[in-house]
Protein backbone atom coordinates (compact mmCIF):
# COMPACT_ATOMS: atom_id res chain seq x y z
CA UNK A 1 0.00 0.00 0.00
CA UNK A 2 1.61 3.34 -1.17
CA UNK A 3 0.67 6.83 0.72
CA UNK A 4 0.56 9.82 -1.22
CA UNK A 5 0.58 12.75 0.93
CA UNK A 6 -0.68 15.83 -1.22
CA UNK A 7 -0.12 20.02 -0.13
CA UNK A 8 -4.07 20.58 -0.07
CA UNK A 9 -7.24 18.81 -2.45
CA UNK A 10 -5.89 20.89 -5.66
CA UNK A 11 -2.63 18.75 -5.46
CA UNK A 12 -4.68 15.98 -4.60
CA UNK A 13 -6.95 15.70 -7.75
CA UNK A 14 -3.83 17.06 -9.97
CA UNK A 15 -1.85 13.97 -8.45
CA UNK A 16 -5.11 11.51 -8.81
CA UNK A 17 -5.72 12.93 -12.18
CA UNK A 18 -1.86 12.34 -13.24
CA UNK A 19 -1.90 9.07 -12.15
CA UNK A 20 -5.35 8.40 -14.72
CA UNK A 21 -3.41 9.93 -17.10
CA UNK A 22 -1.53 7.66 -17.12
CA UNK A 23 -3.30 4.53 -17.28
CA UNK A 24 -5.13 5.75 -20.53
CA UNK A 25 -2.16 7.02 -21.87
CA UNK A 26 -0.37 3.45 -21.38
CA UNK A 27 -3.40 1.63 -22.60
CA UNK A 28 -6.26 3.61 -24.48
CA UNK A 29 -8.48 1.01 -24.20
CA UNK A 30 -8.45 0.79 -20.39
CA UNK A 31 -11.05 -0.05 -18.09
CA UNK A 32 -11.61 2.58 -15.39
CA UNK A 33 -14.19 2.23 -12.02
CA UNK A 34 -14.96 5.38 -11.20
CA UNK A 35 -16.63 6.63 -7.86
CA UNK A 36 -18.87 9.73 -6.56
CA UNK A 37 -19.29 12.07 -3.94
CA UNK A 38 -17.70 15.30 -3.72
CA UNK A 39 -13.93 14.08 -3.30
CA UNK A 40 -13.54 13.03 -7.28
CA UNK A 41 -14.80 15.92 -8.45
CA UNK A 42 -11.77 17.81 -8.70
CA UNK A 43 -10.29 14.94 -10.30
CA UNK A 44 -12.97 15.17 -12.90
CA UNK A 45 -12.20 18.48 -13.53
CA UNK A 46 -8.50 18.07 -13.83
CA UNK A 47 -9.51 14.98 -16.79
CA UNK A 48 -11.57 17.77 -18.46
CA UNK A 49 -8.65 20.33 -18.23
CA UNK A 50 -6.39 17.42 -19.76
CA UNK A 51 -8.74 16.59 -22.62
CA UNK A 52 -9.33 20.11 -23.42
CA UNK A 53 -5.53 21.42 -24.02
CA UNK A 54 -5.50 17.80 -26.07
CA UNK A 55 -3.16 15.71 -23.57
CA UNK A 56 -6.27 12.94 -23.27
CA UNK A 57 -8.42 11.17 -25.83
CA UNK A 58 -11.15 9.22 -24.01
CA UNK A 59 -12.68 7.78 -27.15
CA UNK A 60 -11.90 4.37 -26.29
CA UNK A 61 -11.80 3.96 -22.31
CA UNK A 62 -14.60 2.15 -20.73
CA UNK A 63 -15.93 3.23 -17.14
CA UNK A 64 -17.49 1.14 -14.47
CA UNK A 65 -19.43 3.32 -11.71
CA UNK A 66 -19.14 1.74 -7.79
CA UNK A 67 -23.00 2.50 -6.97
CA UNK A 68 -26.43 4.15 -8.01
CA UNK A 69 -28.75 5.06 -5.46
CA UNK A 70 -32.39 2.78 -5.63
CA UNK A 71 -35.06 4.11 -6.95
CA UNK A 72 -33.33 7.30 -8.98
CA UNK A 73 -33.70 6.86 -12.18
CA UNK A 74 -30.31 8.13 -14.17
CA UNK A 75 -31.98 11.68 -15.22
CA UNK A 76 -33.20 12.31 -11.40
CA UNK A 77 -30.74 15.00 -10.51
CA UNK A 78 -29.15 13.37 -8.08
CA UNK A 79 -28.61 10.30 -9.27
CA UNK A 80 -25.15 8.94 -10.09
CA UNK A 81 -25.70 8.48 -13.54
CA UNK A 82 -26.37 12.36 -13.53
CA UNK A 83 -23.55 13.09 -12.01
CA UNK A 84 -21.23 11.49 -13.53
CA UNK A 85 -22.75 12.86 -17.08
CA UNK A 86 -22.39 16.25 -15.72
CA UNK A 87 -19.67 16.27 -13.94
CA UNK A 88 -16.90 14.42 -16.34
CA UNK A 89 -19.02 12.82 -19.59
CA UNK A 90 -20.37 15.23 -21.33
CA UNK A 91 -17.51 17.36 -21.14
CA UNK A 92 -14.82 14.75 -22.20
CA UNK A 93 -14.99 12.14 -25.98
CA UNK A 94 -15.76 9.40 -23.90
CA UNK A 95 -18.90 7.31 -26.29
CA UNK A 96 -21.49 7.04 -23.69
CA UNK A 97 -22.27 3.09 -24.48
CA UNK A 98 -18.51 2.23 -22.91
CA UNK A 99 -19.83 3.95 -19.85
CA UNK A 100 -21.86 1.78 -17.40
CA UNK A 101 -23.47 2.28 -14.08
CA UNK A 102 -26.11 0.50 -12.04
CA UNK A 103 -29.56 1.12 -12.96
CA UNK A 104 -31.51 2.53 -10.10
CA UNK A 105 -34.85 2.16 -10.92
CA UNK A 106 -35.17 -1.22 -12.09
CA UNK A 107 -37.74 -3.99 -10.73
CA UNK A 108 -35.99 -7.13 -11.02
CA UNK A 109 -32.85 -5.51 -8.48
CA UNK A 110 -31.11 -9.01 -8.95
CA UNK A 111 -31.26 -9.33 -12.12
CA UNK A 112 -29.87 -5.69 -12.45
CA UNK A 113 -26.73 -6.65 -10.45
CA UNK A 114 -26.39 -10.04 -12.25
CA UNK A 115 -26.43 -8.19 -15.28
CA UNK A 116 -23.51 -5.51 -14.20
CA UNK A 117 -21.90 -8.03 -12.62
CA UNK A 118 -21.60 -10.06 -15.69
CA UNK A 119 -20.83 -6.86 -17.68
CA UNK A 120 -17.61 -5.91 -15.75
CA UNK A 121 -15.96 -9.06 -16.26
CA UNK A 122 -17.30 -9.29 -20.08
CA UNK A 123 -15.08 -6.33 -20.75
CA UNK A 124 -11.97 -7.96 -18.72
CA UNK A 125 -11.97 -6.31 -15.60
CA UNK A 126 -11.13 -3.11 -13.91
CA UNK A 127 -7.77 -1.98 -14.76
CA UNK A 128 -7.71 1.32 -12.59
CA UNK A 129 -10.69 1.62 -9.87
CA UNK A 130 -11.15 5.10 -8.05
CA UNK A 131 -12.18 4.89 -4.73
CA UNK A 132 -13.53 7.86 -2.11
CA UNK A 133 -14.07 6.55 1.50
CA UNK A 134 -17.30 7.22 4.24
CA UNK A 135 -16.35 8.40 7.49
CA UNK A 136 -17.56 4.80 8.37
CA UNK A 137 -15.60 3.26 6.14
CA UNK A 138 -17.65 2.18 3.66
CA UNK A 139 -15.88 1.94 0.17
CA UNK A 140 -18.84 2.00 -2.69
CA UNK A 141 -21.64 1.45 -0.59
CA UNK A 142 -20.60 -1.36 0.84
CA UNK A 143 -21.38 -0.37 4.87
CA UNK A 144 -19.84 -1.39 7.73
CA UNK A 145 -21.63 -4.71 9.39
CA UNK A 146 -21.21 -8.02 10.30
CA UNK A 147 -20.25 -9.77 6.92
CA UNK A 148 -19.50 -7.97 3.42
CA UNK A 149 -21.26 -8.84 0.13
CA UNK A 150 -19.14 -9.80 -2.39
CA UNK A 151 -20.50 -8.83 -5.62
CA UNK A 152 -23.29 -6.16 -6.54
CA UNK A 153 -25.82 -6.09 -4.59
CA UNK A 154 -28.41 -4.01 -3.08
CA UNK A 155 -27.71 -2.40 0.37
CA UNK A 156 -29.53 -0.59 2.97
CA UNK A 157 -27.72 2.48 3.83
CA UNK A 158 -26.25 3.55 7.20
CA UNK A 159 -28.20 6.76 9.30
CA UNK A 160 -24.67 8.20 8.85
CA UNK A 161 -24.42 8.09 5.55
CA UNK A 162 -27.69 9.39 4.57
CA UNK A 163 -26.58 12.14 6.78
CA UNK A 164 -23.25 12.69 5.23
CA UNK A 165 -25.20 12.65 1.48
CA UNK A 166 -27.96 14.68 2.72
CA UNK A 167 -26.06 17.75 1.87
CA UNK A 168 -26.47 16.96 -2.00
CA UNK A 169 -30.13 16.50 -1.47
CA UNK A 170 -32.94 19.44 -0.76
CA UNK A 171 -33.74 17.56 2.58
CA UNK A 172 -32.58 14.60 4.50
CA UNK A 173 -35.90 12.65 3.50
CA UNK A 174 -35.12 12.95 0.15
CA UNK A 175 -31.53 10.69 0.00
CA UNK A 176 -32.76 7.09 -0.42
CA UNK A 177 -32.36 4.43 2.06
CA UNK A 178 -31.01 2.23 -0.17
CA UNK A 179 -28.55 1.70 -3.30
CA UNK A 180 -27.01 -0.88 -5.55
CA UNK A 181 -22.71 -1.25 -5.46
CA UNK A 182 -20.29 -2.78 -6.52
CA UNK A 183 -19.46 -6.11 -3.43
CA UNK A 184 -15.92 -6.35 -1.88
CA UNK A 185 -14.79 -8.74 -5.06
CA UNK A 186 -16.36 -6.58 -7.47
CA UNK A 187 -13.92 -3.51 -6.31
CA UNK A 188 -10.81 -6.48 -5.69
CA UNK A 189 -10.78 -7.58 -8.83
CA UNK A 190 -9.51 -4.54 -10.16
CA UNK A 191 -5.98 -4.41 -10.93
CA UNK A 192 -5.09 -1.56 -9.50
CA UNK A 193 -7.16 0.98 -6.59
CA UNK A 194 -6.37 4.25 -5.74
CA UNK A 195 -8.14 5.81 -3.06
CA UNK A 196 -8.68 9.39 -2.65
CA UNK A 197 -9.38 11.11 1.10
CA UNK A 198 -9.68 14.76 1.65
CA UNK A 199 -9.93 16.87 5.00
CA UNK A 200 -10.31 16.88 8.35
CA UNK A 201 -13.05 14.30 8.67
CA UNK A 202 -11.85 11.50 6.49
CA UNK A 203 -8.32 11.14 8.53
CA UNK A 204 -9.52 9.12 11.55
CA UNK A 205 -10.66 6.37 9.37
CA UNK A 206 -7.50 6.17 7.13
CA UNK A 207 -5.82 6.32 9.96
CA UNK A 208 -7.66 3.41 10.57
CA UNK A 209 -7.53 2.02 7.67
CA UNK A 210 -3.34 2.32 7.53
CA UNK A 211 -3.18 0.25 11.32
CA UNK A 212 -3.69 -2.60 8.74
CA UNK A 213 -6.73 -4.50 11.40
CA UNK A 214 -9.20 -6.33 9.27
CA UNK A 215 -12.93 -5.77 9.75
CA UNK A 216 -16.00 -6.07 8.00
CA UNK A 217 -16.77 -3.12 10.55
CA UNK A 218 -14.44 -1.13 8.37
CA UNK A 219 -15.26 -2.34 4.90
CA UNK A 220 -11.66 -0.48 3.61
CA UNK A 221 -9.48 -2.17 5.80
CA UNK A 222 -10.06 -4.99 3.66
CA UNK A 223 -8.01 -3.03 0.64
CA UNK A 224 -5.14 -4.25 3.29
CA UNK A 225 -5.14 -7.25 1.29
CA UNK A 226 -5.05 -6.02 -2.12
CA UNK A 227 -1.76 -5.82 -3.58
CA UNK A 228 -1.88 -2.60 -5.50
CA UNK A 229 -3.40 0.45 -3.38
CA UNK A 230 -2.66 3.84 -3.67
CA UNK A 231 -4.24 6.51 -1.01
CA UNK A 232 -3.76 9.89 -1.90
CA UNK A 233 -4.43 12.33 1.48
CA UNK A 234 -3.75 15.57 2.23
CA UNK A 235 -2.06 17.68 5.04
CA UNK A 236 -5.04 17.37 7.42
CA UNK A 237 -4.11 13.76 7.33
CA UNK A 238 -0.68 14.67 9.08
CA UNK A 239 -1.92 17.42 11.24
CA UNK A 240 -4.97 15.01 12.78
CA UNK A 241 -1.52 12.77 13.07
CA UNK A 242 0.27 15.35 14.60
CA UNK A 243 -2.67 15.83 17.03
CA UNK A 244 -3.08 12.36 18.32
CA UNK A 245 0.69 12.26 18.91
CA UNK A 246 1.66 9.22 16.15
CA UNK A 247 3.54 9.14 13.45
CA UNK A 248 2.83 7.88 10.36
CA UNK A 249 5.92 5.93 10.42
CA UNK A 250 4.64 4.38 13.22
CA UNK A 251 0.89 2.94 12.08
N1 LIG B 1 -21.17 6.08 -2.50
C1 LIG B 1 -20.33 7.19 -2.30
C2 LIG B 1 -18.92 6.72 -2.07
O1 LIG B 1 -18.44 6.05 -3.23
C3 LIG B 1 -18.04 7.87 -1.69
O2 LIG B 1 -16.71 7.46 -1.59
C4 LIG B 1 -18.51 8.45 -0.38
C5 LIG B 1 -17.67 9.60 0.12
O3 LIG B 1 -18.13 10.78 -0.47
P1 LIG B 1 -17.41 12.17 -0.36
O4 LIG B 1 -16.28 12.12 -1.31
O5 LIG B 1 -18.46 13.16 -0.79
O6 LIG B 1 -16.99 12.35 1.04
O7 LIG B 1 -19.83 8.91 -0.58
C6 LIG B 1 -20.80 8.11 -1.18
O8 LIG B 1 -21.43 7.44 -0.15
Amino acid sequence: MKILICENYEHLSEVASNIIEDKITANPKCVLGLATGGTPEGTYQRLIDKYKQGSLDFSSVTTFNLDEYYGLNGRHPQSYAKYMYDKLFKHINIDINNTNIPQGDVDDIKKECKRYEEAILEAGGIDLQLLGIGTNGHIGFNEPNAYLKTKTHLVKLKEETINANSRFFEKKEDVPTRAITMGIKSIFRAKEILLLASGPEKAPIIMELLKGQLSTYVPASILNLHPSVTIVVDKAFIEYLKKQNVELSAI
